[in-house]
């Protein structure tokens, strides 16, 4: 029976024994993933179904830990190796003695690395994967393509050749982008749109979307791809404007920071938040049926609306601190970049739940209070 409509009484219970991982959070300075069940039919959900995510220990990887573990699942994931522990949005997780270890579980494995990521799926055998790994910022794209392709392209293709050998592959989500798109012909964009990205890291997701299909269409494969416009929440890497923002216009009021030095402040962008993406992404995999989707809000901001909602939020006049450096242009800008998610809306019954207002407020106000516990 669809989990949906199970029992009031069955659900309830599996609610309560689902502990609130969000809420215990150090550094989760949120309200927790607020969880309802889609109107979409979704399959059983198996109370010892394991998911696997590549790409935990990043913004969404740990927002979907938290679904998942909140949903009962058992969650494992592949983090790379390094010599500093970079899990500080799992922290709050890592250091749950009843969490960490009983249903959250951490390997090392890399996606430049087929034979031990084989091991470790061979071993896991997840019900579900979520592929959200890779060489994310687009800027630094233009000075690494290689790396990003490895990763983000090539990487793709190897998971997508381990799942085909499996006995029981699972179902696959690849987190994908509306850099894809590019210059688009159309706005908003829909899971139509022709391919056409302007940069490397658009390059390399437009080769694993398309690997994503070609795996679907001829070997198979349960594998969707989530096309994702910018998404964002206080988790989100420093090097990304909206965090840069907000911290910025935070630190500031806060006298720890003199000036906020950006590129272009007129780049126009898709912006919802995090948590909103991670529910979609869970919904289009429990799904009947393995399709692609766009994630989006269909509103279009500018950096400068960035700016002011954030300088706004700890009121201050953002013209006395902004300044402009060509350093932060890149070479080449997408444009009109905003997604039409009705498809995901009609069949999954996803909708963002939270408004770009909001998300910017509770970002400069996270940053404010987590300045104000440290030193520096
Ligand atoms: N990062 C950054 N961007 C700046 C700055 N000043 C202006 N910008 C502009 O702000 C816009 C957003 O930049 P990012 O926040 O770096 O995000 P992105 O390039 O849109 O990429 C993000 O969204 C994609 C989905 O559309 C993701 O696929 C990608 O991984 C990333 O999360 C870009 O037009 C960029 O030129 C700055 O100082 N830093």
């Amino acid at each position: 029976m669809p989990f949906a409509r199970r029992r009031r009484s069955e659900r309830r219970a599996v609610r309560a024994r689902a502990s609130n991982f969000a809420q215990r959070g150090r550094i989760a300075r949120q309200s927790p993933p607020d969880i309802l069940y889609p109107r979409a039919p979704i399959r059983e959900v198996d109370l010892n179904n394991k998911a696997f995510i590549t790409g935990i220990t990043g913004q969404d990887g740990s927002y979907l830990a938290e679904l998942l573990l909140e949903q009962g699942y058992e969650v494992h994931g592949s983090v790379r190796r390094t010599s500093t522990l970079e899990r500080s949005r799992l922290a709050h997780l890592y250091a749950d003695p009843e969490v960490y270890n009983k249903s959250l579980f951490l390997h090392y494995a890399d996606l430049d690395d087929p034979t031990t990521l084989r091991r470790v799926l061979n071993r896991v055998q997840p019900a579900e994967l979520y592929h959200l790994a890779g060489q994310s910022h687009v800027g630094l794209s233009f000075e690494i393509p290689e790396t990003t392709c490895e990763f983000t392209a090539m990487g793709t293709l190897r998971l997508l050749e381990i799942l085909r050998d499996l006995p029981e592959p699972p179902r696959f989500f690849h987190a994908t982008s509306s850099e894809i798109f590019g210059r688009p012909v159309a706005s908003p964009q829909n899971e139509d749109t022709p391919l056409a990205p302007i940069n490397p890291y658009g390059c390399a997701k437009a080769f694993a979307t398309q690997m994503v299909r070609v795996y679907r269409e001829s070997h198979g494969l349960f594998a969707v791809n989530g096309i994702l416009y910018n998404h964002e929440s206080s988790r989100r890497g420093e090097n990304f404007v909206t965090r840069k923002i907000c911290h910025a216009a935070a630190a500031i009021k806060l006298g720890r920071q003199r000036e906020l030095v950006l590129g272009d402040t007129s780049a126009q962008r898709d912006w919802g938040h995090a948590r909103d993406y991670v529910r979609g992404m869970w919904m289009a995999l429990n799904h009947d049926t393995p399709d692609d989707y766009v994630f989006a809000t269909g509103i279009l901001h500018r950096v400068q609306d960035v700016i002011e909602t954030a300088f706004a939020a700890v009121e201050l006049g953002w013209t006395d601190y902004v300044r402009f450096d060509r350093h932060f242009l890149r070479p080449a800008e997408p444009l009109h970049l905003v997604g039409d998610a009705s498809k995901a809306q009609r069949v999954l019954g996803w909708s963002p739940r939270t408004s770009f207002t909001e998300l910017i407020q509770e970002m400069t106000q996270s940053e404010l209070e987590h300045l104000s516990r440290t030193d520096s």
